[in-house]
Protein backbone atom coordinates (compact mmCIF):
# COMPACT_ATOMS: atom_id res chain seq x y z
CA UNK A 1 0.00 0.00 0.00
CA UNK A 2 1.06 3.68 -0.93
CA UNK A 3 -0.19 4.67 2.80
CA UNK A 4 1.70 7.15 4.59
CA UNK A 5 2.00 7.60 8.48
CA UNK A 6 -0.49 10.27 8.99
CA UNK A 7 -1.57 10.30 5.50
CA UNK A 8 -5.54 10.66 5.38
CA UNK A 9 -7.25 8.22 3.07
CA UNK A 10 -8.08 9.46 -0.15
CA UNK A 11 -11.94 7.73 -0.25
CA UNK A 12 -13.50 5.50 2.86
CA UNK A 13 -15.90 3.48 1.80
CA UNK A 14 -18.60 1.79 4.91
CA UNK A 15 -20.52 -0.69 5.17
CA UNK A 16 -21.86 0.22 1.59
CA UNK A 17 -24.72 -2.03 0.27
CA UNK A 18 -26.91 -2.19 -2.51
CA UNK A 19 -29.84 -4.87 -3.45
CA UNK A 20 -32.05 -5.37 -6.28
CA UNK A 21 -35.13 -6.78 -5.18
CA UNK A 22 -34.17 -9.80 -2.84
CA UNK A 23 -30.78 -9.73 -4.21
CA UNK A 24 -28.38 -8.72 -2.37
CA UNK A 25 -26.05 -7.56 -4.72
CA UNK A 26 -23.62 -5.62 -2.08
CA UNK A 27 -23.55 -6.41 0.74
CA UNK A 28 -21.87 -3.97 3.72
CA UNK A 29 -18.38 -3.47 2.27
CA UNK A 30 -16.06 -1.64 4.25
CA UNK A 31 -13.10 -0.20 2.13
CA UNK A 32 -10.35 2.07 1.88
CA UNK A 33 -8.17 3.39 -0.66
CA UNK A 34 -5.15 5.80 -0.16
CA UNK A 35 -3.62 8.74 -2.80
CA UNK A 36 -1.27 6.28 -5.26
CA UNK A 37 -2.85 3.52 -5.00
CA UNK A 38 -3.75 0.76 -7.72
CA UNK A 39 -5.99 -1.75 -6.55
CA UNK A 40 -7.75 -4.56 -8.27
CA UNK A 41 -11.27 -5.25 -7.80
CA UNK A 42 -11.79 -9.13 -8.27
CA UNK A 43 -14.68 -11.49 -8.63
CA UNK A 44 -16.79 -14.15 -10.28
CA UNK A 45 -19.36 -12.92 -12.90
CA UNK A 46 -22.08 -11.21 -11.01
CA UNK A 47 -20.06 -10.74 -7.84
CA UNK A 48 -21.02 -7.21 -7.03
CA UNK A 49 -17.93 -5.25 -8.36
CA UNK A 50 -20.13 -2.86 -11.39
CA UNK A 51 -22.43 -2.78 -9.01
CA UNK A 52 -19.56 -1.47 -6.07
CA UNK A 53 -17.74 1.25 -9.31
CA UNK A 54 -21.49 2.30 -10.31
CA UNK A 55 -22.48 3.59 -6.22
CA UNK A 56 -19.15 4.94 -5.96
CA UNK A 57 -19.29 6.76 -9.11
CA UNK A 58 -22.54 8.32 -7.81
CA UNK A 59 -24.08 6.33 -10.88
CA UNK A 60 -26.61 4.14 -8.37
CA UNK A 61 -27.81 4.81 -5.19
CA UNK A 62 -26.91 2.48 -2.31
CA UNK A 63 -29.41 1.00 0.10
CA UNK A 64 -27.16 2.09 2.54
CA UNK A 65 -23.42 3.46 3.63
CA UNK A 66 -20.76 5.52 3.49
CA UNK A 67 -18.75 7.26 0.90
CA UNK A 68 -16.55 10.12 1.49
CA UNK A 69 -13.84 11.41 -0.46
CA UNK A 70 -10.96 13.23 0.81
CA UNK A 71 -12.76 13.07 4.36
CA UNK A 72 -16.16 14.35 3.30
CA UNK A 73 -19.89 12.65 3.18
CA UNK A 74 -20.61 13.34 -0.73
CA UNK A 75 -23.92 12.96 -2.42
CA UNK A 76 -24.02 11.42 -5.61
CA UNK A 77 -23.84 14.48 -8.00
CA UNK A 78 -20.52 15.70 -6.28
CA UNK A 79 -19.40 12.25 -6.67
CA UNK A 80 -20.09 12.39 -10.47
CA UNK A 81 -18.60 15.68 -10.85
CA UNK A 82 -15.20 14.31 -8.66
CA UNK A 83 -14.80 10.89 -9.39
CA UNK A 84 -13.56 9.60 -12.48
CA UNK A 85 -15.59 6.49 -13.96
CA UNK A 86 -15.10 4.40 -16.97
CA UNK A 87 -18.01 1.64 -17.37
CA UNK A 88 -17.88 -1.56 -19.01
CA UNK A 89 -19.84 -0.66 -21.94
CA UNK A 90 -20.24 3.22 -22.46
CA UNK A 91 -22.43 5.27 -24.59
CA UNK A 92 -19.89 6.55 -27.88
CA UNK A 93 -21.45 9.15 -30.81
CA UNK A 94 -19.84 7.14 -33.64
CA UNK A 95 -20.60 10.56 -35.63
CA UNK A 96 -18.08 12.55 -33.66
CA UNK A 97 -14.30 12.37 -34.24
CA UNK A 98 -12.16 11.20 -30.99
CA UNK A 99 -11.01 15.23 -30.56
CA UNK A 100 -14.64 16.23 -30.94
CA UNK A 101 -16.24 13.37 -28.16
CA UNK A 102 -13.57 14.65 -25.89
CA UNK A 103 -14.32 18.31 -26.40
CA UNK A 104 -18.04 17.26 -25.82
CA UNK A 105 -17.44 15.23 -22.55
CA UNK A 106 -15.39 18.65 -21.39
CA UNK A 107 -18.14 21.02 -22.05
CA UNK A 108 -20.44 18.74 -20.70
CA UNK A 109 -18.19 19.17 -17.08
CA UNK A 110 -18.44 22.88 -17.71
CA UNK A 111 -14.58 23.00 -18.94
CA UNK A 112 -13.81 26.23 -21.23
CA UNK A 113 -13.47 25.21 -25.32
CA UNK A 114 -9.67 26.21 -25.11
CA UNK A 115 -9.03 23.87 -21.87
CA UNK A 116 -11.24 20.87 -23.56
CA UNK A 117 -8.92 21.14 -26.59
CA UNK A 118 -5.65 21.24 -24.97
CA UNK A 119 -6.41 18.38 -22.19
CA UNK A 120 -8.28 16.50 -25.44
CA UNK A 121 -5.23 16.42 -27.36
CA UNK A 122 -2.73 15.70 -24.81
CA UNK A 123 -4.74 12.59 -23.46
CA UNK A 124 -5.02 11.31 -27.49
CA UNK A 125 -1.40 11.69 -27.83
CA UNK A 126 -0.99 9.90 -24.45
CA UNK A 127 -3.01 6.89 -25.16
CA UNK A 128 -1.55 6.24 -28.59
CA UNK A 129 -4.88 7.71 -30.43
CA UNK A 130 -2.97 10.81 -32.36
CA UNK A 131 -3.13 9.22 -35.63
CA UNK A 132 -7.19 8.62 -35.48
CA UNK A 133 -8.05 12.43 -33.57
CA UNK A 134 -9.83 13.37 -36.74
CA UNK A 135 -11.15 9.99 -37.93
CA UNK A 136 -15.00 9.49 -36.99
CA UNK A 137 -15.65 7.20 -34.02
CA UNK A 138 -17.86 4.48 -36.33
CA UNK A 139 -14.40 3.45 -37.80
CA UNK A 140 -12.03 2.74 -34.43
CA UNK A 141 -11.50 -0.39 -33.87
CA UNK A 142 -12.59 -1.89 -30.28
CA UNK A 143 -9.38 -1.36 -28.76
CA UNK A 144 -9.31 2.21 -29.47
CA UNK A 145 -13.05 2.99 -28.71
CA UNK A 146 -11.89 1.58 -25.28
CA UNK A 147 -8.57 4.05 -24.94
CA UNK A 148 -10.71 6.81 -26.39
CA UNK A 149 -13.09 6.42 -23.20
CA UNK A 150 -10.04 6.12 -20.85
CA UNK A 151 -9.37 9.62 -22.27
CA UNK A 152 -12.47 10.70 -21.55
CA UNK A 153 -12.60 9.44 -18.03
CA UNK A 154 -9.32 11.21 -17.65
CA UNK A 155 -10.80 14.76 -18.86
CA UNK A 156 -11.22 16.68 -15.70
CA UNK A 157 -8.50 14.84 -13.98
CA UNK A 158 -10.36 12.93 -11.01
CA UNK A 159 -8.24 12.18 -7.46
CA UNK A 160 -10.08 8.90 -8.07
CA UNK A 161 -10.86 6.74 -10.65
CA UNK A 162 -12.97 3.96 -11.09
CA UNK A 163 -12.25 1.62 -14.15
CA UNK A 164 -14.70 -1.28 -14.89
CA UNK A 165 -12.40 -3.79 -17.54
CA UNK A 166 -9.96 -1.42 -19.13
CA UNK A 167 -8.31 -3.54 -20.65
CA UNK A 168 -10.69 -5.41 -22.60
CA UNK A 169 -10.41 -5.51 -26.25
CA UNK A 170 -7.50 -3.46 -26.30
CA UNK A 171 -4.03 -5.33 -28.24
CA UNK A 172 -0.72 -5.75 -26.64
CA UNK A 173 0.82 -3.12 -27.76
CA UNK A 174 -2.20 -0.60 -26.06
CA UNK A 175 -2.08 -2.96 -22.97
CA UNK A 176 1.42 -2.22 -22.32
CA UNK A 177 0.63 1.51 -22.75
CA UNK A 178 -2.17 1.77 -21.26
CA UNK A 179 -1.06 -0.04 -18.40
CA UNK A 180 2.21 2.53 -18.37
CA UNK A 181 -0.50 5.53 -17.90
CA UNK A 182 -2.35 3.85 -15.30
CA UNK A 183 1.11 3.78 -13.64
CA UNK A 184 1.73 6.56 -14.16
CA UNK A 185 -1.43 8.21 -12.43
CA UNK A 186 -0.58 6.14 -9.50
CA UNK A 187 2.89 7.58 -9.36
CA UNK A 188 0.84 11.34 -9.91
CA UNK A 189 -0.86 10.08 -6.66
CA UNK A 190 -4.70 9.15 -8.31
CA UNK A 191 -5.86 6.06 -6.62
CA UNK A 192 -7.46 3.93 -8.90
CA UNK A 193 -9.50 0.88 -8.51
CA UNK A 194 -9.80 -1.63 -11.31
CA UNK A 195 -12.41 -4.17 -12.09
CA UNK A 196 -10.80 -7.05 -14.02
CA UNK A 197 -11.09 -10.98 -14.78
CA UNK A 198 -7.44 -10.21 -15.88
CA UNK A 199 -5.40 -11.90 -12.97
CA UNK A 200 -2.50 -12.18 -14.77
CA UNK A 201 -2.51 -8.04 -15.63
CA UNK A 202 -4.17 -7.24 -12.00
CA UNK A 203 -0.97 -9.67 -10.60
CA UNK A 204 1.73 -7.20 -12.75
CA UNK A 205 -0.50 -4.18 -12.08
CA UNK A 206 -1.64 -3.60 -9.05
CA UNK A 207 -0.47 -3.81 -5.20
CA UNK A 208 -3.56 -4.62 -3.64
CA UNK A 209 -6.92 -6.53 -4.33
CA UNK A 210 -9.98 -6.70 -3.32
CA UNK A 211 -11.75 -9.94 -3.90
CA UNK A 212 -15.47 -9.75 -3.56
CA UNK A 213 -17.71 -12.80 -3.51
CA UNK A 214 -21.91 -12.92 -3.50
CA UNK A 215 -21.50 -9.20 -2.67
CA UNK A 216 -19.09 -9.49 0.54
CA UNK A 217 -15.28 -8.83 0.38
CA UNK A 218 -13.85 -11.76 0.92
CA UNK A 219 -9.92 -10.62 0.88
CA UNK A 220 -8.60 -6.93 1.08
CA UNK A 221 -4.96 -7.32 1.21
CA UNK A 222 -1.61 -6.57 -0.56
CA UNK A 223 -0.56 -8.92 -2.87
CA UNK A 224 2.44 -10.29 -0.41
CA UNK A 225 -0.47 -10.35 2.43
CA UNK A 226 -3.18 -12.68 0.36
CA UNK A 227 0.12 -14.58 -0.66
CA UNK A 228 1.26 -15.25 2.59
CA UNK A 229 -2.64 -15.64 4.21
CA UNK A 230 -3.15 -18.65 1.38
CA UNK A 231 -0.14 -20.00 0.70
CA UNK A 232 -0.74 -19.68 -3.02
CA UNK A 233 1.93 -18.09 -5.33
CA UNK A 234 0.37 -16.12 -7.91
CA UNK A 235 -3.01 -14.03 -8.23
CA UNK A 236 -4.92 -16.84 -10.18
CA UNK A 237 -4.18 -19.60 -7.11
CA UNK A 238 -5.21 -16.82 -5.09
CA UNK A 239 -8.54 -16.18 -6.58
CA UNK A 240 -9.35 -20.03 -6.55
CA UNK A 241 -8.49 -20.49 -3.22
CA UNK A 242 -10.61 -17.57 -1.90
CA UNK A 243 -13.43 -18.20 -3.87
CA UNK A 244 -13.66 -21.79 -2.99
CA UNK A 245 -13.59 -20.84 0.58
CA UNK A 246 -16.63 -17.75 0.22
CA UNK A 247 -18.36 -20.42 -1.83
CA UNK A 248 -18.31 -23.10 0.63
CA UNK A 249 -19.60 -20.62 3.60
CA UNK A 250 -22.43 -19.39 1.62
CA UNK A 251 -23.24 -23.22 0.92
CA UNK A 252 -22.88 -23.93 4.97
CA UNK A 253 -24.84 -20.67 5.47
CA UNK A 254 -27.69 -21.76 2.93
CA UNK A 255 -27.63 -25.38 4.35
CA UNK A 256 -28.55 -23.94 8.49
CA UNK A 257 -31.42 -21.79 6.82
N1 LIG B 1 -30.03 -3.52 -12.79
C1 LIG B 1 -30.04 -4.72 -12.21
N2 LIG B 1 -31.21 -5.31 -11.88
C2 LIG B 1 -31.24 -6.52 -11.27
N3 LIG B 1 -30.14 -7.23 -10.95
C3 LIG B 1 -28.95 -6.69 -11.25
C4 LIG B 1 -28.83 -5.42 -11.90
N4 LIG B 1 -27.52 -5.14 -12.07
C5 LIG B 1 -26.86 -6.19 -11.58
N5 LIG B 1 -27.69 -7.11 -11.08
C6 LIG B 1 -27.33 -8.37 -10.40
O1 LIG B 1 -26.53 -8.01 -9.27
C7 LIG B 1 -25.45 -8.93 -9.11
C8 LIG B 1 -24.14 -8.17 -9.16
O2 LIG B 1 -23.97 -7.69 -10.49
P1 LIG B 1 -22.68 -6.86 -10.92
O3 LIG B 1 -22.90 -6.44 -12.33
O4 LIG B 1 -22.42 -5.81 -9.92
O5 LIG B 1 -21.55 -7.97 -10.84
P2 LIG B 1 -20.07 -7.98 -11.46
O6 LIG B 1 -19.16 -8.49 -10.41
O7 LIG B 1 -19.75 -6.65 -12.03
O8 LIG B 1 -20.24 -9.05 -12.62
P3 LIG B 1 -19.43 -9.22 -14.02
O9 LIG B 1 -18.07 -9.72 -13.68
O10 LIG B 1 -20.25 -10.25 -14.73
O11 LIG B 1 -19.43 -7.89 -14.72
C9 LIG B 1 -25.61 -9.97 -10.21
O12 LIG B 1 -26.32 -11.08 -9.67
C10 LIG B 1 -26.46 -9.27 -11.26
O13 LIG B 1 -27.24 -10.19 -11.98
Amino acid sequence: MVQSAGERPLLEVERLSKAYGYLQAVDQISFRLWPGELVALLGENGAGKTTTLQMLAGMLTPDGGKICLHGQRLTAGELKRLVGYMPEMPALYPGLTGQEFLEFVGGLRGFPRAICRQRASELLVRFGLEEVTQRRIRGYSQGMKRRLVLCATLLHQPPLLLLDEPLNGIDPSGVILVKRELAALSARGHALLIATHLLDVAERLCGRAIILAQGRIVADGSLDELRARTGEATLEQIFARLAQVALAEVEKEEERQ
